[in-house]
């Protein structure tokens, strides 16, 4: 069991409470909803009512017919791994910058939950920051059109999700679109690429002293993630139920695009919407100790927007505070 808590003392209430969920905690079978997203305009309100109802509850759903082609998707996992098999040489030359949310970083993520680094790299791509930090045609042919035309993709299907939300908050129906403007330089929605580490002559102690990814949960306003068939080890727990710490494994379903609330829209909505726990366990010494490989879109408000629920209660803070306070807990190196 990983007991080493971080003794910070954060400025947030989420990040304070985030320092108390580093343990193994036990496991429980829930049903994850599934959302079918077809025909979506003529059955918007009907489509907007089921994901209301997920994340008024348990926080977390996954789409089907959710519109982003399998293909693209595929394409996008292919040119993931070929940028995370490239030689460390060439990714450290575009090196995560310090509250930047863009560029690449090797286990230098270390989560308030636990106080270690989780076992992965990321390749984080935030638009308006990405100038120096995408590979050349040279290094890595297709990658940066392919990634441009994921990113959208995603971009694209997460504000059909939060107009929902706008609907359902009583905000008119693009009110969160406009607030995750791409053509604004304050654009801060992040396609991150993960690649959790396979592991190598493991001693038991590996299997649980370490977290691919420590309990969290998210900074923005919605996340679509990306699982690949066979690569499991995604966890939640729903923070209604926190007297005992019951994990439940989100399946890496073909097909779907898994969905959870963040902290922001969760704030944005004045804590009606669940911005959920989450993890990524290490494998279990009987599964595959091979690569891990995912892709997070982080829908994050432009830095200029104001966050502030219809009900106000929380104080105004605009997205770009909001975010710099999170990042810099978490790679406060
Ligand atoms: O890789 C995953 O399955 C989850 C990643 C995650 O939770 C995150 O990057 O915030
Ligand atoms: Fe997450």
């Amino acid at each position: 069991m990983n007991t080493t808590v971080s003794e910070k003392n954060y400025s947030l209430d989420e990040l304070n409470k985030e320092t108390t969920f580093g343990g193994a905690g036990s496991e429980k079978m829930r049903d994850i909803p599934r959302i079918d997203l077809s025909d979506f305009d003529a059955r918007k309100a009907e489509i907007a009512d089921a994901l209301w109802s997920a994340s008024t509850d348990i926080g977390f759903f996954q789409l089907i017919n959710h519109g982003i082609p399998q293909d693209m998707i595929d394409d996008a996992f292919e040119a993931s791994e070929a940028f995370f098999s490239l030689p460390e040489e060439v990714k450290a030359r575009f090196p995560l910058l310090s509250g930047t949310n863009a560029g690449w970083e090797y286990k230098a993520q270390v989560r308030p939950s636990t106080g270690t680094a989780d076992q992965k790299e990321s390749y984080q791509i935030t638009l308006p920051r990405m100038a120096e930090l995408w590979p050349s045609e040279a290094e890595l042919a297709g990658f940066k059109t392919t990634m441009l035309a994921f990113e959208r993709a995603n971009w694209e299907l997460g504000m059909r999700v939060l107009s929902c939300f706008a609907l359902k908050l009583g905000f008119v129906e693009d009110f969160f679109t406009e607030r995750h403007d791409p053509e604004s330089p304050e654009y801060q929605s992040t396609l991150r690429l993960l690649h959790y580490l396979e592991l190598v002559n493991a001693k038991p102690e590996d299997f649980t002293s370490f977290w691919r990814a420590g309990a969290h949960t998210d900074f923005d306003c919605l996340t679509l993630l990306h699982q690949r068939p066979g690569q499991g080890g995604l966890q939640l727990c729903p923070g209604k139920e926190s007297s005992e710490l019951a994990w439940t494994d989100v399946p890496p379903l073909p097909g779907v695009v898994t969905c959870n609330i963040g902290d922001m829209l969760m704030r944005w909505s004045d804590d009606k919407l669940q911005s959920t726990l989450h993890r990524v366990r290490m494998p279990k010494p009987e599964e595959s100790r091979g690569s891990r490989y995912s892709m997070a879109f982080f829908c994050q408000a432009n830095k200029d927007a104001i966050i502030e629920g219809p009900e106000k209660h929380y104080a105004p803070i605009t997205a770009h505070d909001y975010l710099q306070q999170r990042i810099a807990a978490n790679f406060a190196k």
